[in-house]
C-alpha cells in the first residue's frame, strides 16, 4: 500500500531500524491523525470517533518497530501534549487540506 511504503521510507531513511521508537502523532481535531495511524497499522480506513484520551499503538512495518501515540487535537487534549515529549523519535504532524469549491473558482 501507497502509504505505507511511504511512512517506512520516511522511517528507514533516518535509520530507524531496531530502535523501536516513539513517535507522537500531533495535529488539529479532526486532522486525520486517528485513520493514518490505523491505516499503518491494519491497512483498512475506518471511521473513528473524536479522540478523548492519549492512546499509544505498538506498530511494526517491515523490520522497523515503534510506538505511536495517537494523543487527540482538541484543545483541551492538546493541553497533555507536552507530557510526552520525553525521549521523542519523531513528531508526526498531521494537516488537513481543504480543497473548497471557493478555491476551485478562484484558480
Ligand atoms: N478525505 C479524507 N478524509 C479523511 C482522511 N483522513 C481522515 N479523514 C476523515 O477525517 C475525519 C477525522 O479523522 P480522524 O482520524 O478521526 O481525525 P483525528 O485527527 O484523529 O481527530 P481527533 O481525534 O479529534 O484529534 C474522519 O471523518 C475521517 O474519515 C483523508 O486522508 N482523506
Ligand atoms: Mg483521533
Amino acid at each position: 500500500m501507497f502509504l505505507v511504503d511511504w511512512f517506512y521510507g520516511i522511517l528507514a531513511s533516518f535509520g530507524l531500524y531496531q530502535k523501536e521508537a516513539k513517535i507522537l502523532f500531533l495535529g488539529l481535531d479532526n486532522a486525520g491523525k486517528t485513520t493514518l495511524l490505523h491505516m499503518l497499522k491494519d491497512e483498512r480506513l475506518v471511521q473513528h470517533q473524536p479522540t478523548q484520551y492519549p492512546t499509544s499503538e505498538d506498530l511494526s512495518i517491515r523490520m522497523i518497530k515503534f510506538k505511536a501515540f495517537d494523543l487527540g487535537g482538541h484543545q483541551i487534549v492538546r493541553r497533555v501534549w507536552k507530557d510526552y515529549y520525553a525521549k521523542v523519535f519523531a513528531f508526526m504532524y498531521v494537516c488537513i487540506y481543504i480543497f473548497s469549491r471557493r478555491n476551485q473558482l478562484k484558480n
